[in-house]
């Protein structure tokens, strides 16, 4: 059997004390394995862990470099062979972040305002490589840009002549600019308008799967996965509560939280 993606067991994540606050557990005890070429969506309410899980499990944190950063202090959390729970640093950090693409909530905030998109699109790769071929950066970002379905002509343009959802398809081909061997995308679809919400999600996904690559794509819309993903895994207050695909999560609810998610996706079949 093939070496897992990301293998979780058992694992509590907490955000340290500090200050007034005492520490807090987001996520506890939970168990999944994303297997090699799995597109996977993460689901559940405000509130459940869906955010601190993924920006975890992309190694953000993991350093323990800043206190309020949310940290593993139980279970085992393994990402492309990484040990998550001791920390991975220097060289080691880089070669995980260069595996795992991230894309943090709300990033379409964070485009640079005086960089072209295509600059924005781009920078990763010469991030990397200070020699990368210019041509073949262009072209990569060009086809990313079109396979978000972005009008010919947004490339030349910066974030502020962009719509908040053009912004955000924006960053998704950021993020998928160096292949990353692992996406983990969060709520990639924040803003973009709901009639394509489902397409660009796809494109994620598309995107993936034809090199064989993984994806987590986290999101609190069932719909917004529907046509993407292999499986679910559905979080509810730090805990997992449903795990498979999406009609079988659905048609077997074993908790409430599940049930009202199966009433509503049953609501809008009618
Ligand atoms: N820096 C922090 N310090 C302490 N607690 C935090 C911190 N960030 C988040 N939390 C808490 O951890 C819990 C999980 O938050 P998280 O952002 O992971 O949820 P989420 O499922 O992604 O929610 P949403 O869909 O609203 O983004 C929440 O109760 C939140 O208040």
């Amino acid at each position: 059997m093939s070496e897992p993606v990301m293998a979780a067991s058992d694992v509590t994540i907490e955000y340290p004390a500090h200050s007034v606050s005492p520490s807090y557990t987001a996520v506890r005890g939970v168990s999944m394995r994303l297997e090699p070429g799995e597109i996977v969506g993460l689901i559940g309410s405000s509130g459940s862990g869906k955010s601190t899980l993924a920006r975890v499990a992309a190694g953000q944190g993991s350093g323990g470099s800043r206190d309020s950063l949310a940290r593993v202090v139980g279970g085992t959390l393994d990402v492309l062979g990484f040990d998550l729970r001791k920390g991975v640093r220097g060289r080691r950090f880089n070669r995980l972040t260069y595996g795992v693409g991230y894309l943090p909530q709300d990033s379409s905030l964070s485009l640079v305002s005086n960089m072209t998109v295509a600059e924005s699109v781009a920078e990763p790769l010469f991030a990397r490589d200070k020699h990368f071929n210019e041509k073949s950066a262009s072209l990569r970002v060009a086809t990313l840009l079109d396979a978000l379905l972005l009008p010919v002509g947004t490339a030349l343009k910066l974030p502020h002549e962009l719509s908040s959802g053009q912004r955000q398809r924006v960053s998704i081909a950021r993020s998928l600019i160096l292949d990353p061997v692992f996406l983990i995308a969060d709520e990639p679809t924040a803003g973009v308008d709901p009639s394509v919400r489902g397409a660009v999600v796809d494109v994620i996904s598309t995107l993936q799967r034809e090199r064989g690559a993984t994806a987590l794509i986290v999101s609190h819309d069932l719909e917004v996965l529907r046509r993407s993903v292999d499986r679910i895994i559905v979080l509810h207050e730090g805990v997992v509560v449903g795990v498979g695909t999406i009609d079988d999560v659905l048609a077997d609810p074993r908790h409430p939280y599940v049930a009202g998610l199966a009433r509503a996706a049953g609501g809008r079949a009618q």
